[in-house]
């Protein structure tokens, strides 16, 4: 049963409010600086620009409330205003055109976080989801929702960042052919290829759960996701809908073995720093001769003990599609699944994934689109967003380039390829990659991005086509004023954050005008991809063109 905490006076105090409370989509809204954060990206998103909101309505910590919801900001949380001062509420899992019941769980300046207790009417698309752990870990958000109803969101989200952060008129006769429609991801389950668990001593039970009973295991070890929100607490998992059917089998394996007093393995204690497990990462990737799945098995333990390890290497060593197990030796009392030392206990170190023809090998530790499958379609974009004569005269340089894939699957039809990227173990991957294909006319440099200087650019020609990937705070300003003045005809923007991106875009196209810069470029398309279904996240490919 489903509790409405606090008392019935504060239930009845808060009913006034229900007139009041609604849901709005985005007005005007303010742009993030480059500072900002997501959360603030994803609440200035729908927060109105006419200062703060008025004492009409500011709710109260632990007030409990009847809310609609129609758009989901960034992030995936439900938006929800008050009509008369567009106070935002935002609430995890809440859909849009659901009426439900929230607490109010923290207030944050121009918001409120707001945590679902009971849906009253649920959203016209909402679908069971299919996974058991859908309604409390922190990664599927909107499995519930109909897998057509997630990418219109998404791609609305998209729109109204482009409009309101981007500054780009929704009037202006050019704007429907700028935004594209989003491409689906036609594989819904099973794609991610790596997924990292962690083993734990204080097992999570979700609080309805505990209402009703289920909680009996609470403190129990635990081997599966972080509880969100917490970095103490795992939610067991027997398995994950979104990793491969091959990665679920050594999954099963380790979780009907781990926990046996026989084996004498303890999870990582992150308060005592006590213990020897912490996390489980399983990475799947392509045989290069069969196109079969290749399974890498990664313990990552607080010390080297491989003897403790063998009989769960036994065991999923056995398993066909397993071709390599490692083991990551973290000695540090932080989170990082990276080690410090790195071991081989069975099978070889990497494994391999093929895009768009060529093969690229991954190892426990290097970056690789997680999607792999829909990476195929997103590079395939990106060459088409190139525009290459053919002729082998161009020019690219391929900003955050990681292991260097999108850089050198354009590098048979360019001149040359400049990567540059901050992790130099990225860069060395990159470098192998493209040994690995033959490829020899890209050059992979080690940088900070965010602290280049004048000479940045002294060491490339001119580019005919920058492609800029950054992460999620998108690009520092330095970088955005160094490429407002190259002036390199084209740029591709990929971007796995539309709010950071539609303030790039922003720069670029607007100028800095506070700082007498102006923009150059000409916004001439907006691709979102759908790489992570059932997630908030949502990844971009714009196109810039010179004026
Ligand atoms: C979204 S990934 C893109 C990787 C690559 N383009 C790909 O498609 O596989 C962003 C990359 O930017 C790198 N990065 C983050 N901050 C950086 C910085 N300040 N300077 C250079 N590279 C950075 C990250 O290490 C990461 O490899």
């Amino acid at each position: 049963m489903v509790v409405v905490p606090g008392c019935a006076a504060r239930s009845l105090a808060v009913r006034p409010w229900l007139q009041a409370v609604r849901c709005s989509s985005a007005a005007s809204l303010p742009l993030p600086s480059p500072s900002e954060t997501d959360d603030a990206a994803g609440a200035s998103q729908s927060t109105p620009q006419q200062g703060s909101p008025s004492r009409s309505f500011f709710p109260k910590r632990g007030q409990t409330l009847e809310l609609v919801c129609e758009s989901l900001a960034f992030k995936g949380k439900g938006i929800c205003k008050a009509a008369d001062n567009g106070f935002v509420l935002m609430c995890d899992r809440a859909l849009p055109g659901e009426r439900f019941i929230g607490r109010v769980s923290r207030k944050k300046g121009s918001y409120a976080e707001v945590q679902k207790l009971k849906t009253i009417t649920p959203h016209q698309n909402a679908v069971d989801a299919p996974c058991e752990y859908a309604g409390h870990c922190g990664g599927c958000k909107t499995q519930n929702l109909l897998y057509e109803a997630q990418i219109e969101a998404k791609e609305q989200q998209v729109r109204d960042l482009i409009v309101h952060v981007g500054r780009f008129a929704e009037r202006d006769s050019l704007f429907s052919s700028v935004m594209k429609p989003i491409v689906p991801c036609e594989i819904q389950y099973h794609y991610r290829n790596k997924m990292e668990f962690s083993f734990g001593s204080r097992r999570w039970v979700p609080a309805e759960e505990l209402e009703e009973g289920k909680g009996q295991n609470v403190g129990g070890f635990a081997l599966g996701l972080h509880a969100p929100g917490f970095f103490d607490k795992v939610l067991h998992v027997e398995k994950c809908l979104l990793q491969s059917e091959a990665a679920n089998k050594v999954l099963a394996v380790i979780q009907s073995s781990w926990r046996s007093p026989d084996l004498g393995l303890s999870p990582y204690n992150v308060h005592t720093h006590t213990g020897f497990l912490k996390h489980l990462m399983l990475r799947t990737g392509r045989d290069v001769r069969t196109g079969l799945p290749e399974l890498m098995v990664n313990f990552v333990t607080s010390s080297y003990k491989p003897d403790l390890l063998e009989p769960l290497v036994n065991k999923v060593s056995a398993i066909p599609e397993v071709v390599s197990i490692m083991n990551n030796v973290n000695t540090s009392v932080g989170n990082t699944s990276v080690g410090e030392e790195e071991y081989i206990l069975y099978g070889k170190s990497t494994i391999t994934e093929i895009l768009r023809g060529l093969t690229f090998q991954i190892s426990a530790n290097s970056f690789f689109q997680t999607n792999a499958h829909q990476a195929e379609v997103l590079y395939k974009l990106i060459g088409d967003y190139a525009g290459l004569k053919g002729d082998c005269s161009e020019i690219v340089l391929d900003l955050f380039c990681g292991t260097g894939t999108i850089g050198l699957t354009l590098a048979r039809r360019v001149r040359h390829v400049y990567g540059y990227e901050v992790v130099a173990e990225a860069i060395s991957d990159a470098r192998r990659n493209a040994e690995l294909n033959g490829i020899n006319n890209a050059t992979f440099v080690q940088g900070d991005l965010n602290k280049i200087n004048d000479s940045f650019g002294n060491n490339f020609p001119k580019p005919d086509i920058v492609i800029s990937d950054p992460n999620r705070p998108g690009m520092h300003l330095k970088l955005i004023k160094f490429l407002l003045k190259l002036q390199a005809p084209r740029i591709i923007y990929v971007s796995c954050n539309p709010a950071t991106c539609a303030r790039d875009l922003d720069y670029l196209c607007h100028g800095l005008g506070d700082q007498g810069i102006s923009g150059c470029y000409q916004l001439k398309s907006v691709q979102p991809v759908d790489m992570f279904p059932h997630t908030p996240h949502i990844e971009c490919v714009c196109l810039l063109e010179l004026f």
